[in-house]
Parts: C-alpha cells; structure tokens; sequence
C-alpha cells in the first residue's frame, strides 16, 4: 500500500531498507528498549504492553489487546491509544535497523472502530531511507493477522543519538535509566554500526 500523503513517500533516490547484520533473528521477540515505556514497558501498569517480534528484512509485527484503560467511548478504544500501539510498533523497526530513531511524523487512519479485549494484530516495515529520514509504515488488524484493517499509518523518523535522550530527558529519569545497566546495554546496542 503506498503513503497517502506525498511527504511520507521516500523521495527520488532514497536507499531501500537494509536489515544491520546483527538485527534479531525473524520470529525473536524484540522485548522493550525502555522498562517506563508507556507502549511497550513492563514498568507502566496502563501502558500498552506492546510485544514485537523481528520478521523478514526490515519489519516487525507486534501484538496488543485493548484494555478498559484504553477506552475513548464506551467499550471502544481510544484513537490516540491506537496511535501509539502503530507509532511504538514503526519504532520497534529501530532493532531492525540498529538504529535510534523518534517519530517526526505520524498520520493515522482509524477505519473501523476497535473494541475493548480486542486484540490488534500489528504489522509495520521501512520503505525507505533517505540519510537520517526513515520512512515507514504499518498496519493493525482485527481477528488475525490476515484480518481486516482497523488502523493504518505511515511515519517519517528521525534518527538521534543517545545524546538526545540524555540532552532532553528529565534528569531524574535518565540519571535512573544511566544507572541500570539492562538499559545502557539496550542503548549500546545501538552505537556500533558497520
Ligand atoms: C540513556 C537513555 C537511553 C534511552 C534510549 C535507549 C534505547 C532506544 C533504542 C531504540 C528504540 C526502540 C524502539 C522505539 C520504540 C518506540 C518509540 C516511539 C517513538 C516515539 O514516540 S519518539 C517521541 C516523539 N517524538 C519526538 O519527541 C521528536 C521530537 N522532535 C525532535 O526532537 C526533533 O524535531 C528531531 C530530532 C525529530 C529533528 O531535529 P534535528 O534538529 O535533529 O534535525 P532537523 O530538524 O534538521 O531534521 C532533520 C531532517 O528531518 C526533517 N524533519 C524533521 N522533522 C520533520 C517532520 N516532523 N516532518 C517532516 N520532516 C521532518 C527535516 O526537514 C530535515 O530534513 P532535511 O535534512 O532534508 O533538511
């Protein structure tokens, strides 16, 4: 499916997507880069406990049941909910990559409303890279991962350094995450490139 809005089309002479070397294997589950993450954290109790897995190439899938903390209207979940559950799954993509990256554009398309205990069947993958603008897309299903399209997005991220966290993250937090040694190797991860 190609991007609805021209800005989020790789331009002319953008490099295809490349898998790093020593991306995970398809089928591993990806785990979270940050424990506070409120979309893939084990650390937040109403956060979405997204759980990603490498494919082929440069795509993840990913799968998330809607809560009832998750609801916009009654026994519905919440759009900004369904944004985050299609931005943290683009941003797992950065394991493919070994790359750090944050999202500079979203654009989402809700196209059936998705109840609550519902789980969305997610997939996303790079189409392109054009030096440090990454520009992907992803989709979220209902009843499997073959099923009709609930939500839909195309992104352009940004790729960052460390730096960025520790230049604009409250200090108390990365001072936190600086001293768990689980999340600097996570980081590391990401600083050596071919
Ligand atoms: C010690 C703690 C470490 C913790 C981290 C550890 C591990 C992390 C590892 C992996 C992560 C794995 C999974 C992640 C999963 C989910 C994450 C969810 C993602 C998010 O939830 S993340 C939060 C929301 N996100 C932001 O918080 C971004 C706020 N923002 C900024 O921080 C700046 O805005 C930035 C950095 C984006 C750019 O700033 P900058 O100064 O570096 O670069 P600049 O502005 O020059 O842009 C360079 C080129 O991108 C183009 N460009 C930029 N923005 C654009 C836009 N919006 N639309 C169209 N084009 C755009 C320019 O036009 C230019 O293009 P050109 O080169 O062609 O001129």
């Amino acid at each position: 499916m190609s991007p609805r809005n021209e800005t989020l089309r790789p331009p002319e002479g953008a490099a295809a997507p490349r898998r790093h070397p020593d991306a995970p294997a398809p089928g591993e589950l990806l785990g979270s880069h940050y424990d506070e993450c409120f979309g893939c954290g084990g650390g937040q109790d109403h956060g979405l406990h997204l759980a990603a897995r490498a494919g082929e190439g440069v795509s993840v899938t990913a799968e998330f049941t809607v809560k009832k903390a998750h609801q916009g209207a009654p026994g519905l979940a919440h759009g900004g909910v369904l944004a985050t559950a299609l931005d943290e799954t683009l941003g797992a993509l950065s394991w493919l990559l070994r790359t750090i990256a944050v999202t500079g554009r979203l654009e989402t398309d809700f196209l059936r409303p998705v109840p609550v205990d519902t789980k969305l069947y997610l997939d996303a993958h790079v189409t392109g890279v054009d030096g440090r603008k990454i520009y992907s897309t992803a989709t979220g299903r209902l009843g499997g991962p073959d099923g009709d399209i609930a939500v839909r997005a195309d992104a352009l991220f940004i790729e960052v350094k460390v730096d960025h966290f520790i230049a604009h993250g409250r200090d108390t937090e990365i001072k936190a995450a600086m001293a768990d040694p689980d999340q600097v190797r996570r980081a590391r991860a990401f600083e050596v490139n071919p």
